[in-house]
Parts: structure tokens; C-alpha cells; sequence
């Protein structure tokens, strides 16, 4: 790594290769935090190589995972900030951004949340699936307007992050069925919304969330279950606007089965896809600070927000 890159950026980093630190909107806070730290401990005597520094940082940080747009867009945020012309100025830059940054993210999630708690009735229940800081805003926000809601949470292999969703309703007062992924079909119909997170919606209003979404979408569908998107616009992917296509990050074997096990069954090949693409048709609303949508109109709010398109403020020039 970039021997500029300071040791704090670095452990932040590992952190979020190693999903220490995850959940979209969690990674986007950390990566703003430490390009403050990157700054504040910058000992850069001209304002070249500050910005030269905080860019390889920004790089550091943005090879980490590849699909939720949530780091690029902090980074984007943060690195924009910088508009000084001395050194000092511009770490007054970047630690004003990176703070208005993470304010903006806590007041977006708490907002989120109120306009995702409208769609819960008193008495509803949820299905889940993985582990959302903005989906669990909704129930939260929803429980504080006295709403009875009760939860079946999917364990969400091969991380089982279900887990952490199970002990943060449990925490809210939710009671909770903790159910294998694998069985999510049968319990739909006990089910009034299904509510997940988001890594990235695409410009068509497709989402990108943790794999199994899709299937778990799909089955909803088939049983007439509403399906509620909890996502921050932070979550929303300007490349898409220009064709880009989302990059599914494939992670580490091993997180399925240990090599040992995979050799005593016979050596298959084992693949570990992190995420998938639900289409917009099996969405019913995406929740966002800014209000509900329906998936097809979420392009018109992502023009409004990326207009301006989608620079790599991190690259070298
Ligand atoms: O931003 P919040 O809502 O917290 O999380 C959004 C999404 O991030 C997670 O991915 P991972 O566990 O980091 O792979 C899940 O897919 C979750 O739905």
C-alpha cells in the first residue's frame, strides 16, 4: 500500500475487507472518518502533495468491496470539500466535510426511517434478510410511535448478519423468529412486509442487496407480500445513469466451506457471490430520506442528486 496511506486509514480499510466494519451506510460513515484522520495527521508541507495524499488514502480505502456505492459516494463527498489554496486550509476542508458528511448520514437514516415507519401498521410483521442500519431505522422509528410489530428474520448465510438483526430488534423490544434462509417461502404468509436494505439501486431501479434478496423478492411476489427497500440516497448509483453496470463483489470461499471439508466431498468448485440484483418489478416502494418511490421513478431523484456526473476525485491526474 501507498506508504502515505496513514496506519489509521489502513486499519479502517482491512476492516472493511475483512467486514469488521459493514453494512453500507456504516462504511460510508468510517471511510468520511478516516480521510479526517488522514488529514488531521497529514504532516504534507504544500498543498500538492496534501491532495496527493488524500487521494491515495480515498484509493486505499475505495479497493476494499466494490459494490456498495456508498463508499464512492463518501469518498466523493469528502474529497470534493477540498477547495483551499495552503495546506491548513485544506485540512479545514476535509474535516468540515467529513463532518457534515456524517451528520448528513445520521439525519438521512433517522428521516429514512420515519417515512419507512408510515408503511408499518400496528401488529405488522416483517420478514428480513441480512442486516440493515436503514431498514431497522423504520422499525425502530415505527416501535417509537407505539407500534406492536413482530419480526422473522432470515440468518442470511454464509455470515449469518440475521443474527445482529435479531439481537438489534430484540434490543428495540420486537419479538423475534429467527428462521433458515431456506425457509423463508413457507413463512410468507404469516408476513406483511418484507423489509431489506440496499447496497446500490441502479438507475432502472433495480437493487443491489445481499444475495438471496432477489429469491426471497420473487417469492413475495408469488404471495402477494409487499416488498419495502429501506435505502438512503447514498445508496443510489450515479455510474448507472451512464450505463455502468454494478460490480458484484465474489468473496472468499472459505466463508461457504473450509478447504479440508471441500476436498473430503469431492473438491467442487464453490462459488460466494455477495450480493444480487432484484428487478424494480418485484419492488414495491424504496424508502429514502427524501420520501418513498416507487422503483421506475427513482431515476427522476438521481438526476436531481448526480447531475453533475460522476468523477473519480481519488485518481491520479
Ligand atoms: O447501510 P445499511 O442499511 O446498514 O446496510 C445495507 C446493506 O449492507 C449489507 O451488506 P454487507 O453486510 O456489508 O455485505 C446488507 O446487504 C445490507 O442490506
Amino acid at each position: 500500500m501507498d506508504e502515505r496511506v496513514h496506519p489509521e486509514v489502513r486499519h479502517v480499510a482491512a476492516d472493511i475487507d475483512t467486514m469488521e466494519v459493514r453494512g453500507a451506510a456504516t462504511i460510508a460513515d468510517a471511510v468520511a472518518r478516516a480521510l479526517r484522520t488522514q488529514a488531521e495527521e497529514s504532516d504534507a508541507t504544500d498543498p500538492e502533495a496534501f491532495r496527493a495524499e488524500l487521494r491515495a488514502a480515498a484509493r486505499a480505502l475505495h479497493e476494499t468491496r466494490p459494490t456498495a456505492v456508498s463508499l464512492p459516494n463518501a469518498l466523493r463527498y469528502v474529497l470534493r470539500g477540498m477547495s483551499s489554496t495552503t495546506v491548513e486550509g485544506l485540512r479545514q476542508d476535509i474535516v468540515t466535510s467529513a463532518d457534515d458528511f456524517c451528520q448528513r448520514l445520521d439525519r438521512a437514516q433517522a428521516d429514512l426511517g420515519k417515512v419507512g415507519a408510515n408503511r408499518l401498521r400496528d401488529g405488522d410483521v416483517i420478514m428480513t434478510h441480512c442486516h440493515s442500519t436503514d431498514a431497522l431505522a423504520c422499525v425502530e422509528a415505527a416501535v417509537e410511535q407505539g407500534k406492536h410489530i413482530e419480526a422473522i428474520v432470515k440468518e442470511t448465510r454464509p455470515r449469518n448478519q440475521g443474527h445482529i438483526t435479531a439481537e438489534e430488534l430484540a434490543d428495540m423490544g420486537v419479538p423475534v423468529t429467527l428462521i433458515v434462509d431456506s425457509a423463508a417461502r413457507r413463512y410468507l404468509n404469516d408476513v406483511d412486509h418484507v423489509l431489506v436494505g440496499a447496497d446500490a439501486v441502479a438507475a432502472d431501479g433495480s437493487v443491489i442487496n445481499k444475495i438471496g434478496t432477489s429469491g426471497l423478492a420473487v417469492n413475495a411476489r408469488d404471495r402477494g407480500t409487499p416488498i419495502m427497500v429501506a435505502s438512503q440516497t447514498l445508496k443510489l448509483h450515479p455510474g448507472t445513469l451512464t450505463g455502468h453496470t454494478v460490480d458484484i463483489e465474489m468473496r472468499d470461499t472459505e466463508e461457504i466451506i473450509d478447504e479440508e471439508r471441500r476436498e473430503e466431498i469431492g473438491s467442487p468448485k464453490v462459488v460466494n457471490p455477495a450480493f444480487d440484483v432484484t428487478p424494480p418489478r418485484y419492488v414495491d416502494a424504496i424508502v429514502t430520506e427524501r420520501g418513498q418511490f416507487p422503483p421506475e421513478s427513482i431515476v427522476t431523484l438521481m438526476r436531481e442528486l448526480f447531475g453533475e456526473g460522476t468523477s473519480e476525485p481519488w485518481a491520479e491526474p
